[in-house]
């Protein structure tokens, strides 16, 4: 694209040092330049800002903070030349003055509570804020959903509780010691939204079935469906075909493990969906089937592994939820966020206190727990808190993992960002865990030790076992890496194990397809009903015609000639990104050799907690201390138009 022409060009030359430093990408000045066609406007700090406001949303962030970016906080993006140095070169000498060209910029419109809907962002591209946030008008119209949907839920009325069913679905719950799972359905059951987060094995899926088993057991009573009691209509979805695919087995597991009465136990589902087929995606059209004017048939909704969960997505849930219906959210906070921009449930739980209940929510619930929790939980009660802190619970004691596991404390300590401890754990030789530090100059991988995780698989490959059989052998073990690009990065892993697995014959062919390939799609295809980040596993099928095996959301098995799978890569490694929403009972994580923009902590912290039984890491030292201490926060209004009090 030549900017030859353009404002945007200047004697600092700021918008080619960007791009060649790709801290922006090319698709910021095109959007600029098509705002700037259609406004004739020529202020280039008004330029400037709608540049960055494009490039923070590529990176993540929903918003940017003029006085932030004044004052030289940069979000982790690395800007050469500094903007705040641009803009006092063509004498804006404060976050101020910046400010106020913004404000008489026919480019921008000043933002409050209700000035723009989705419908009428293009006449209101860039939306500037009272403090200085500065958005792409589509943006702060979906944060400004999410904010109206959660002022919305402080007004209504708190629901009932039965304190003896609830006592009911918890047998075992200790009258010396809180159970903080039963506190989160007794508060969660008594409120129209909720948010329960918790880590690993932390028992989220245990407490909201046993929820749903609250809900459906009030709604029906003792007996069966009785005269005019009807079914709740309760659906299960979560942001990709693998999370949902996961979520359908652990409810049905979860359910098993219930002493509930059988139409209880049948009126709960136990098939997920995903986001985009619950709302009714038409993969040519943007709009969802189901919003506003057309909302979900639904009395309850239950989304899993919230964290995937954008901001544009979340707004649109939002907007086809029915008023009456009851929206529950799960998800481990400390995840990675989305890929696409904002970080919803980090901003929703951001201030979020362990094992602590407010003033109200204690109130409300003391009709639904017994005297001797109620004296337990009158220690726990904190008196100033946000009104978002009475929709949340937060779960933190593992079941998976004991005081003593190597898995949960490495966990616990990246998450923390505590490096000594970090060092310390994995130096300690847990059997569970295993550090191989890597050379800084010398970037060989050790293949032959990686591929080891897969010999199991490619033995099943040969016997030809069934689809379903391979897919359980093929999640038991997963190589993790940070990065796509470098000799550490999953395209050059992947590349050198399936050079490996040739060389060793699993392979049987050089075709692109061959027993036992694995893939991975990149995108959601309409035409197979596959989505991004679905995995697929080549194997003949009973005519020997060779298939490319995929697991659905709804648990089912599905086979697909090869030549019906497009846009897929391989998988034998994949990355951390790609692997949220999946467990694995063994896990290797490679770190890059070079410190990287999208290594930091929660990035570790989320690798980590894809092991379930063992965990090793191959990683340098220093790459590894400087990811430790790095937290990547993602701007956006939300944190403090909730958390302010
Ligand atoms: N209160 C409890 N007492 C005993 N075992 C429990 C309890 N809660 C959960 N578990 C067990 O711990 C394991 C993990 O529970 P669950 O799957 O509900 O956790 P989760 O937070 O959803 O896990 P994940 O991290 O996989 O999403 C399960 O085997 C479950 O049966």
């Amino acid at each position: 694209m030549d900017f030859s022409n353009s404002l945007l060009k200047t004697e600092t030359d700021w918008t080619d040092a960007w791009l060649t430093a790709k801290v922006i990408r090319p698709i910021d000045l095109q959007w600029v330049q098509y705002l700037q066609n259609h406004t004739n406007t020529s202020d280039e700090a008004v330029l400037m800002a709608g540049v960055l406001v494009s490039a923070y949303l590529g990176a993540g962030h929903t918003c940017i903070d003029l006085n932030s970016i004044y004052n030289g906080d940069l979000a982790g993006l690395e800007f050469d030349p500094a903007p705040n140095v641009v803009l006092s070169s063509w004498g804006i000498a404060s976050a101020g003055d910046w400010y106020d060209r913004l404000s008489n910029s026919p480019l921008v419109v000043f933002a409050h509570a209700g000035s723009v809907t989705e419908s009428n962002t293009d006449s209101a591209p860039l939306m500037l804020t009272e403090s200085g946030l500065l958005y792409a008008a589509r943006y702060f119209s979906f944060e400004q959903s999410l904010l109206s949907f959660i002022q919305l839920q402080e007004v209504k009325g708190r629901r009932q509780v039965d304190a003896q069913k609830l006592a009911a679905l918890f047998p075992n719950a200790e009258t010396r010691e809180l159970d903080w799972q039963k506190i989160a359905v007794a508060n969660a059951a008594s409120m129209d939204f909720s948010i329960i987060s918790g880590g690993p094995g932390t028992g989220k899926t245990t407490t909201v079935t046993k929820l749903l088993a609250l809900l459906v057991w009030q709604s029906l009573d003792d007996a069966n469906v009785s005269v005019g009691k009807t079914v709740p209509r309760i659906a299960l979805a979560a942001p990709t075909g693998k999370a949902a695919a996961r979520l359908t087995e652990s409810i049905s597991g979860a359910k098993q493990k219930l002493d509930i009465a059988p139409h209880i136990f049948e009126a709960i589902p136990e098939t997920a969906t995903t986001l985009h087929r619950l709302l009714g995606a038409d993969f040519g059209r943007s709009r969802f089937k189901h919003h506003k004017g057309n909302p979900l048939h639904i009395d309850i909704l239950l989304v899993d592994e919230v964290s995937m969960v954008d901001m544009p997505m979340m707004a649109k849930l939002i907007d086809a939820l029915p008023t009456h219906a009851r929206l529950v959210l799960l998800g481990d906070k400390d995840q990675l966020s989305s890929v696409e921009a904002g970080n919803v449930l980090g901003d929703l739980t951001f201030g979020i206190q362990r094992e602590k209940v407010t003033r109200a929510q204690f109130t409300g619930l003391a009709d639904s727990l017994g005297a001797e929790e109620l004296t337990l939980l009158s220690r726990q009660v904190i008196e100033q808190a946000p009104a978002i802190q009475r929709h949340l619970s937060l779960l933190s004691k593992s079941y998976r993992f004991n005081d003593q596991s190597g898995i949960g404390r490495l966990a616990s300590a990246v998450n923390l960002c505590q490096v000594d401890r970090t060092l310390n754990v994995l130096r300690s030789g847990y059997d569970e865990v295993l550090w191989k530090p890597t050379d800084l100059v010398n970037e060989e991988l050790d293949i032959a030790s990686l591929a080891q995780g897969y010999k199991e698989y490619w033995k099943q490959v040969r016997q030809r076992t069934s689809p379903a059989q391979l897919h359980s052998t093929f999640s038991q073990y997963q190589v993790l890496t940070a990065v796509r690009q470098g000799t550490f990065g999953v395209e050059s892993v992947n590349d050198s194990l399936e050079k490996y697995f040739y060389r060793q014959g699993y392979i049987e062919s050089q075709s692109i397809w061959y027993p036992g390939k694995a893939v991975i799609m990149t995108r959601n295809d309409s035409n197979t009903g596959l989505f991004n980040g679905d995995v697929g596993l080549c194997m003949p099928d009973e005519q020997n015609v060779l298939r490319v095996w995929f697991i659905l959301a709804n648990g089912e098995i599905k086979g697909l000639l090869p030549s019906r799978v497009s846009s897929f890569e391989s998988v034998f490694a994949m990355t951390v990104h790609k692997s949220q929403g999946s467990e694995f009972e063994r896990v290797t994580m490679i770190l890059p050799n070079n410190a990287s923009p999208v290594l930091g902590k929660e990035l570790i912290y989320t690798g980590i907690t894809r092991a379930k039984q063992y965990f090793e890491l191959w990683a340098n030292e220093l790459i590894l201390q400087g990811a430790l201490k790095k937290r990547v926060q993602r701007r956006s209004g939300l944190t403090k138009a909730i958390w302010k009090d």
